[in-house]
């Protein structure tokens, strides 16, 4: 038996990356599916079909999360195609790197919109559906080792990473009291298109690969196990918490 059997689980950016390693594990794990995306219709058709493959309901939406408006469809699209919402991962996010002293005003919103206000909107919505249809639920973000380090390049991306730890700390305690927890991962760097530009450099490649004591960079299916394990209901007594999942890169000082 799966660790998600009969569970309905949704995860946004789940077309690729870390959201689509989720989905995918999710249905392994025996979870029905729903991923929200935003670009490429193929990759998340490619998602679904692996999905079905596995036995298991899928859906997708397309939609951008910045727009508030995705949030309450995506949740809606969930209960008509699935049933319910017991398990929200909010993972979809945008790193454009850019240095400090010129940073464009709209490269500094759009990062702020879909990466904390996008993610803001989705987790209320789906725990006002938690709330709503009753027996609580898991809720796991995507934060980032980001959240604890700086960037030179990142700066309008960091203080994102660190309020979405921040929201998962404060949504743990405004959904406690309905059953709903609240956690989220910390991942270091991952392997994904996100940053496939910023290490096409093979020696940045090589330098942040040489700080990790597991000895290489991770990939997105390094992240399915934890964030699902959090979503799980082994880890019931677990809410407000945050785990680093960096192959060791954030204690390596020297
Ligand atoms: N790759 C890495 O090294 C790390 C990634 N993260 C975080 O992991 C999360 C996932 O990133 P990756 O899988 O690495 O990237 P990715 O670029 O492979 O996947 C991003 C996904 O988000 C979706 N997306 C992007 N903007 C969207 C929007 N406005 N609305 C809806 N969907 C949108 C894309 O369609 C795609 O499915 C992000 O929040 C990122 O900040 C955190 C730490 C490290
Ligand atoms: C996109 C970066 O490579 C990645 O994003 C993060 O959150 C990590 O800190 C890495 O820098």
């Amino acid at each position: 038996m799966g660790l998600l059997e009969g569970k309905t689980l949704l995860v946004t950016g789940g077309s690729a990356g870390i959201g689509r390693a989720t989905a995918i594990e999710a249905a392994r794990q025996g979870a029905d599916v729903g991923i929200n995306y935003i670009g490429d219709d193929a990759a998340a058709d490619a998602c679904l079909a692996e999905i079905a493959a596995l036995g298991r309901r899928g859906f997708a939406l397309k939609g951008d999360v910045a727009d508030p408006e995705t949030a309450r469809a995506f949740v809606s699209a969930a209960v008509e195609r699935l049933g319910r919402v017991d398990i929200f991962v909010s993972n979809a996010g945008i790193c454009p790197f850019h240095a400090f002293l010129d940073m464009p005003l709209d490269t500094f919103e759009r990062t702020m919109r879909v990466n904390l206000h996008g993610a803001y909107w989705m987790v209320q919505a789906a725990a006002n559906q938690m709330v709503a249809q009753g027996g609580g639920g898991a809720i796991v973000a995507v934060s980032s080792i980001s959240a604890l380090v700086g960037g030179e390049y990142q700066t309008r991306y960091t203080p994102t990473k660190a309020g979405v730890h921040s929201l998962m700390q404060s949504a743990a305690i405004a959904l406690g009291r309905h059953g709903i927890r609240c956690n989220s991962v910390m991942p270091g760097t991952i392997l994904t298109d996100i940053n496939k530009d910023d290490l096409a450099d093979p020696e940045k490649r090589a330098r942040m690969a040489a700080r990790i004591p597991l000895g290489r960079l991770g990939d997105p299916e390094d992240l399915a196990g934890p964030i699902l394990f959090l979503a799980s209901d082994m880890a019931r007594y677990v809410t407000g918490a945050a785990l680093l999942v960096d192959g060791g890169a954030f204690v390596n000082l020297q």
